[in-house]
């Protein structure tokens, strides 16, 4: 039932790409989720990848990030192979899953430091960092509070935190603004725009397209598991990414159909 994969693309002699996909394609049951998706994402880019719901966002970064096996094709960080060699491309990844389970019985700092000691890290390094990220994150006053107690913005901000603990070469979040207050937002976009502009790599899906038109350097555009746009922002916005974006995934009006909720009507 898989679709065939093409042949690896050729080295690249210049610069090898933070992130490349390659051929991926899943199925769930009778839906095809992510098909032939190529994407190139640069070193040192702040990507947003966008698209409708259910366009395949989460799918094609989990399988990107070695989180869930594709059916066929594969990704590469940094030139290796996540699905041949995880243990030295996860090395590089921070990731932010969509729908994040945490070890929720933890406490905050228990869940941070947990995910640096899980690495391999030095236990003082960890502690330091640990703190660093409670406290630009506005945490530390729930340090010690049980992350199955956080509210969904706390969460998210934990996760990010277990993301960045490491300090990776390549962050992907999948949607890491979504329910977070607007000062820690303000935070986040300071911490991300930083790691960007000392070399980092940011991945993040997003369906807000002011934030990624503000924001992000380049942007891909996903409908219905297909890559419909991809190159920097100007090049795929042409100054007006809301307007472009409902022209490539061919959106509509559609408030006419529910012409029975309006008040007004007799
Ligand atoms: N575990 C699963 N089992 C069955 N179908 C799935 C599963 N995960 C995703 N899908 C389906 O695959 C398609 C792509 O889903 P995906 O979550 O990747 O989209 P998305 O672009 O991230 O959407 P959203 O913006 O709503 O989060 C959808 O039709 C979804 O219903």
């Amino acid at each position: 039932m898989t679709s065939p994969v093409p042949p690896r693309p050729p080295a690249d002699p210049g610069s090898v790409p933070a992130l490349h996909t390659w051929g991926l394609f899943k199925r769930f049951g009778p839906k095809t989720a992510v098909e032939q998706f190529e994407l190139v994402i640069p070193t040192g880019s702040y990507f947003g990848l966008v698209g409708p719901n259910g366009a395949g966002k989460t799918t094609t970064l989990s399988m990107a990030t070695g989180l869930l096996q594709p059916d066929a094709g594969t990704a590469f960080v940094h030139g290796v192979d996540v699905w041949r060699d995880p243990a030295t491309a996860k090395r590089q990844l921070g990731i932010l899953p969509d729908g994040l389970r945490l070890f929720d019985r933890l406490t905050g700092a228990e869940l941070v430091t947990y995910a640096g000691l899980l690495r391999g890290m030095d236990p003082d390094v960890v502690r330091r960092r640990t703190d660093d990220l409670l406290d630009v994150l506005g945490l530390t006053g729930d340090a010690n509070k049980l992350v199955a107690d956080y509210s969904a913005g706390m969460t998210k901000k934990i996760g990010l935190a277990t993301a960045l603990v490491h300090a990776p070469s390549v962050l992907v979040l999948d949607e890491p603004f979504e329910s977070v207050d607007p000062v820690s937002a303000s935070h986040i976009r300071a911490i991300l725009a930083d790691y960007v502009a000392n070399g980092g790599t940011v991945v993040l899906s997003s369906h807000v397209m002011e934030l990624v038109e503000r924001l992000c350097s380049h942007v891909a555009v996903m409908t219905e598991g297909r890559l419909v746009a991809s190159g920097t922002v100007a090049e795929v916005g042409g100054g007006d990414l809301q307007r472009r974006f409902a022209e490539l995934v061919g959106a509509e009006e559609v408030t006419e159909g529910l012409s029975w909720l309006r008040p007004s009507r007799g």
